[in-house]
This record gives C-alpha cells, sequence and structure tokens, in this order.
C-alpha cells in the first residue's frame, strides 16, 4: 500500500523558523485536510515538502525519497495546486490543462494519445469542456481555480496537494470539489488539502493536521481535532459544534473569552 511519510519537516524563511518539525503520514486512499490560523504554516508546509522553499525533514513515497528527484521526476508523484491563481498568459484554457503533462514526456516532444486522453479526461472531470477554447485570463476566479486543479489531475500523480482549493468557489462548486477529492481517494490516491472551512474539512476528510505557528497541535479524526477546547485554544474562538445531515457542523460564532478580555484590555 502507497505511503506518503513526511518526518520532522522544517522550514526557515528569512531567518524565522515558519514549520517547525512537523511529521504527517498519509496512505493510499486518505484524504487529510491541513488546518489552522492564518499564518501557522500551511502553505510553507506544503511548499516545502515540494522543494519550493528550503526545508530539513524527509518525505518519502513507499520509501523513495522525494527531496532526491529532480522537479520534473517530483511532479509524476506529486501534484500542487497553488494558493495563487493569477495565470499571466491569456493561453486556452485546454492548453493550460495540457501543462499538467510536461512532467510526463520530453522537452518540446508532441503529447502523446495517453497525454491527450489525461488532459480530456481532467477537462471532462472539472466540467470544463464547454470553456476548451476560451483564454484563462477571461475567467472568473472560480473557474480559473478549476482550471489549475483540471490542471493538477492531468498530471495523473498518486499524490495530489491543494493549497486551499475551496478559496473563491460557491457552496455548489466546494462540494464538488470536496466529492471529487474522496473520489480521487477512493481510485487509490493520497490528497492533501489545506482548507478554512472547518465543517467542509470534518465531514470530508478523513484526518486532520492543525498547524499553529509552524508546529503541529493535533493531528487525528476530524471529531477528535475539532474540540471547543482547540478551537479556542489555536483561533481563539468560541464554536457551535454538532451533528446535522449526517455529519459534524463547526460553525464559530464569537471570539473567545480570553481574546474578548484581550481586545479590552
Ligand atoms: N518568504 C517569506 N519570508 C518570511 N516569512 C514568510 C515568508 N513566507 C511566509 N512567511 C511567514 O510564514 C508564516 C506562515 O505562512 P504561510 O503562508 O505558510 O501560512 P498559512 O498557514 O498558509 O496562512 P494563510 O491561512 O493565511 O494562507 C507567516 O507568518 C508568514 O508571514
Amino acid at each position: 500500500m502507497s505511503v506518503l511519510a513526511i518526518e520532522n519537516l522544517s522550514a526557515t524563511l528569512s531567518g524565522r523558523r515558519v514549520v517547525d518539525g512537523v511529521s504527517l503520514t498519509a496512505g493510499k486512499g486518505s484524504f487529510t485536510g491541513l488546518i489552522g490560523p492564518n499564518g501557522a504554516g500551511k502553505s510553507t508546509f506544503l511548499r516545502a515538502c515540494l522543494g519550493l522553499v528550503p526545508a530539513s525533514g524527509a518525505i518519502r513515497l513507499d520509501g523513495t525519497d522525494l527531496s532526491a528527484l529532480r522537479p520534473a521526476q517530483r511532479a509524476r508523484h506529486l501534484a500542487y495546486l497553488p494558493q495563487e491563481r493569477e495565470i499571466a498568459w491569456a493561453m486556452s484554457v485546454e492548453a493550460v490543462v495540457a501543462l499538467g503533462r510536461l512532467p510526463h514526456h520530453a522537452r518540446f516532444a508532441a503529447p502523446s494519445q495517453r497525454d491527450k486522453a489525461a488532459t480530456e479526461a481532467a477537462l471532462t472531470r472539472m466540467d470544463l469542456c464547454a470553456f476548451r477554447h476560451r483564454a484563462v485570463t477571461s475567467l472568473s476566479g472560480g473557474e480559473r481555480a478549476r482550471v489549475l486543479i483540471a490542471r493538477a489531475l492531468a498530471q495523473e500523480t498518486p499524490v495530489l496537494f491543494a493549497d486551499e482549493p475551496l478559496a473563491g468557489l460557491d457552496p455548489q462548486h466546494q462540494i464538488a470539489l470536496m466529492r471529487l477529492f474522496r473520489e480521487l481517494a477512493a481510485e487509490g490516491r493520497i490528497v492533501v488539502a489545506s482548507m478554512h472551512d472547518l465543517t467542509l474539512a470534518a465531514r470530508w476528510c478523513d484526518r486532520l493536521l492543525l498547524l499553529e505557528g509552524g508546529h503541529a497541535h493535533a493531528e487525528g479524526r476530524p471529531e477528535d481535532v475539532l474540540t471547543a477546547r482547540t478551537l479556542e485554544d489555536v483561533y481563539t474562538v468560541e464554536a457551535f459544534i454538532g451533528t446535522a445531515a449526517g455529519g459534524l457542523i463547526v460553525q464559530p460564532v464569537g471570539l473567545s473569552q480570553k481574546k474578548k478580555e484581550e481586545n479590552h484590555g
């Protein structure tokens, strides 16, 4: 069984330890939510795993040290949806999605049948066929987000990292995306996604890794991680936590008592 093992990952940016000794083990078929307040280190953790920022620690997939691979080799194992959704060039949707195939063929080589099929499957899966000839720069933010997800899908990697994939999506597309991540996990992939919506995280993820100040504050099943106490301590909010429609509802309803006292100083 495929296992992604991230061990003791640390990253220092501008002299500050932004991710400090974070570990995560995720098995094939799992969907892990990466949660934590703004600035907790979620993006840096993902970027460090991808080799986009200098880091120490180990990241292994089935025992293969991913950090030792060249970028193109690594990109055959690990796809990444970045938090930034800007695309500078007016390329067509289809051309952007096809970029996901670059790690699979030699530079300047024509796309193979397999490449074309993977691009087509990703366009279909993200409901983008009608947009295929549109310039990405002409799309709305949510539509552009779907194009970038399709590009990551076209990469056909065993592991998918997504940084705030729900940002900018309407509720229907948020749920569709969480359903897609669950389907990808059911197909045997390993999905890790950062998010701020705690109800969606609780309802769709198998496990949650809660970061705070660069450290892992908690890791485990959503119902064990998302307690009133944790939300108060880490997010400094008072939250309603209940069960409805077959899953957890986690709704911040106000600032924690401690935070209110701090604000009144
Ligand atoms: N290039 C950098 N130089 C210095 N500090 C940085 C740099 N990039 C990020 N940081 C800092 O590292 C910390 C973690 O940032 P990061 O973007 O990983 O947080 P995050 O959990 O993804 O936050 P958010 O939920 O706001 O996206 C923040 O305090 C941020 O200011």
